[in-house]
């Protein structure tokens, strides 16, 4: 089977592109979670990465991050520094069990301009509040993060999102657990993005909503079984090919001892010979 690498021509592998993979592998305890990955993402486009759990999606969007490192093959951001990456972990992960005020939370994402422990200008305070408003919490400043619901908290983030101002934004399971409502409101903040020109990777799980908005997927399951266009990459083959592959907790997982030296970039993969 092949990788489908929707990629066509130079001008893709150079100006169109934001964040390319060689041949990454990331491990934990020596097991590989994310194993010979290469490919890229595409410059102000929505890509979505999906697969089975487990599969290593969040550690990769980790990895991008730089919170953890590669342990082989490289991860190129390309004319972007990582001060420019907005990254948004799963819900489950955010501590919000303190009382801290929403305008606050919110005011988090204007770092970049006020420094961490910098005075808060009346203008940022104005974005802020402009900010929750386009989310649809107009007048919530003032009020408590651990009072919210937790639809009205990941709200609360995006509009922290909008404050950062990044070119590229990265999003842990954005929906997961929300009403149709709130996802219909962020879903359209994240098209907003895209006419922007924002570059947006986001794992996901609900495929009817990769097709509908994400025009570009990453189907990951430790290795890469296809990467391009969304309606190529997500046929049952595929999906099916996916839920099959080996688990990273197995005991009997693969310890990686394959020659690490980086490939060169590659447009079409052939993973018919699945590699250790
Ligand atoms: N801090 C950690 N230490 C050890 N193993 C870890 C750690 N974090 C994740 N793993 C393991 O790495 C593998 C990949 O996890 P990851 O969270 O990246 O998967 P995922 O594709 O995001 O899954 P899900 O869809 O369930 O969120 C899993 O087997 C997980 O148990």
């Amino acid at each position: 089977m092949s990788h489908q690498h929707s990629h066509a021509g130079q001008a893709n592998e150079t100006a169109d592109c934001a964040i390319r993979l060689h041949n990454l592998t990331l491990t934990y305890h020596r097991h590989p979670v994310v194993h010979h990955v290469s490919g890229s993402f595409q410059a102000g486009e929505l890509t979505a990465i999906v697969g089975p759990n487990g599969a290593g999606k969040s550690t990769l969007l980790k990895a991008i991050v730089g919170l953890m490192q590669p342990n082989h093959g490289q991860i190129d951001l390309l004319g972007i520094d990582r001060r420019e990456l907005a990254y948004l972990p799963q819900q489950a992960a955010i501590e919000r069990d303190f009382p801290l005020a929403v305008q606050d939370v919110v005011l988090l994402g204007d770092w970049r301009h006020s420094g961490w422990f910098g005075r808060v200008s009346r203008t940022a305070r104005q974005r802020a509040d402009a900010a929750l408003e386009r989310v649809g919490l107009a007048g919530f400043g003032k009020r408590s993060v651990d009072e919210l619901s937790a639809g009205q908290f990941q709200r609360v983030l995006f509009a922290r999102l909008l404050l950062q101002d990044a070119r590229v934004i990265l999003l842990d399971e954005p929906f997961t657990a929300l009403d149709a409502r709130t996802t219909a409101d962020l879903l359209a903040l994240v098209a907003g993005w895209r006419r922007e020109g924002r570059t947006v990777i986001a794992v996901l799980h609900d495929f009817e909503q990769v097709r509908a908005h994400f025009p570009q997927t990453l189907l990951l399951a430790k290795e890469c079984v296809a990467w391009g266009a969304t309606a190529q990459v997500l046929n049952a083959a595929n999906i099916a090919r996916s839920n099959g592959m080996p688990q990273s907790w197995d005991d009997n997982a693969p310890i990686c001892h394959r020659d690490e030296s980086i490939a060169p970039v590659e447009h079409v993969h052939d993973h018919s010979a699945l590699h250790h």
